[in-house]
């Protein structure tokens, strides 16, 4: 039987089971946590708590675009947005960061879209490695922030969620393994150089862990870790720039004045929510949390 072509529009009924069977879940890298239990660990807790309580407050019934980001918090923000129901759910289209969101919108039977058909898009909620006092965010532990960035960019809202691991005063305070920079393959060596020259004398190349080689990203070029000492790393937005005019740089990870909110869930169970505005917001722990919350305005 034929494939037929896969034409998703805004209103369209085509759902990912109807199409030749794809491998089970088993055989591909996981995606969705296991259900939480009581033995689920502290971080995860966290996540959960964060990514739960930013889909209530910022994922509303009138909201039919949704960007779905990368890492390991991002499957307990499916998670939550596959519970508000079959029936808000069937007339949205989500738009994935990378490999891992794809599969994850598909396996949780969502319909799936791409940042070029639908390049306007209601809100984004995403992972963050290092969040700042001023919202400012490094990312690309997973080497999905080219599509991370497109995808924040084209968001109305933006929202972070982590653990509190993540909560950070200066990037690269918590973050040290540096800035993640997408590099086109070809020209890795000469913006190597340019990045120590930049101030970055220990930048390196990322290696695969069960690869010979370098990683490559969803988009077929490779990441170099930059760290840069904290005089630099207190001005992101300049080093943002500065690495961002090297020749051969496809991305940077550093997101900077992007979000609109981080949520933080807390190794005792409560919530630290950081404002745009400078606002700090504390949920404190309950017994059950999270389950029911006010949608922000
Ligand atoms: O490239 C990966 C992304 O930027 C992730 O969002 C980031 O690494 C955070 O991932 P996690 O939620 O697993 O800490």
């Amino acid at each position: 039987m034929p494939i037929p072509p896969i034409v998703l529009t805004r209103d369209s009924s085509i759902l990912p089971d109807q199409y030749p069977a794809r491998p089970s879940l088993s055989e591909r890298p996981p995606t969705t946590p296991a259900v939480p239990t009581v033995a689920a660990t502290v971080i995860e807790e966290a996540k959960r708590l964060a990514a739960w309580t930013a889909v209530d407050r910022h994922v509303l019934p009138e909201h039919k675009i949704i960007g779905i980001g990368s890492g390991s918090t991002v499957p307990y923000v499916v998670e939550r947005i596959v519970a508000q129901g079959s029936e808000v759910n069937k007339d949205r289209i989500f738009i994935p960061t990378g490999f891992q969101s794809k599969e994850l919108i598909i396996s949780s039977k969502l319909h799936l879209g791409d940042v070029d058909q639908y390049p306007t898009i209601d809100v984004t909620i995403d992972g963050a490695d290092e969040v700042d006092s001023d919202l400012n965010c490094i990312k690309g532990g997973g080497a999905c922030h080219l599509r991370e960035k497109v995808l924040a960019e084209a968001a109305d809202t933006w929202i972070v969620v982590a653990d509190y691991r993540k909560n950070s005063q200066v990037l690269g305070r918590n973050w040290t393994h540096g800035i993640p920079v997408e590099v086109a393959p070809f020209a890795y060596a000469k913006v190597l150089l340019n990045l120590q020259l930049l101030g970055s004398p220990k930048a390196t190349l990322r290696m695969g862990k069960a690869k010979a080689g370098p990683i490559v990203t969803d988009n077929g070029n490779f990441v170099i870790d930059a760290p840069f000492p904290e005089e630099q790393m207190k001005d992101p937005y300049t080093l943002l720039a500065r690495v961002k005019m090297l020749t051969g740089v496809v991305e940077v990870g550093l997101f900077c004045h992007m979000a609109k909110a981080a949520y933080f869930g807390n190794q005792d169970g409560s919530l630290t929510i950081r404002w745009q505005d400078g606002k700090i917001e504390q949920i404190a722990a309950t017994p059950d949390a999270p389950t029911q919350v006010e949608p922000a305005v």
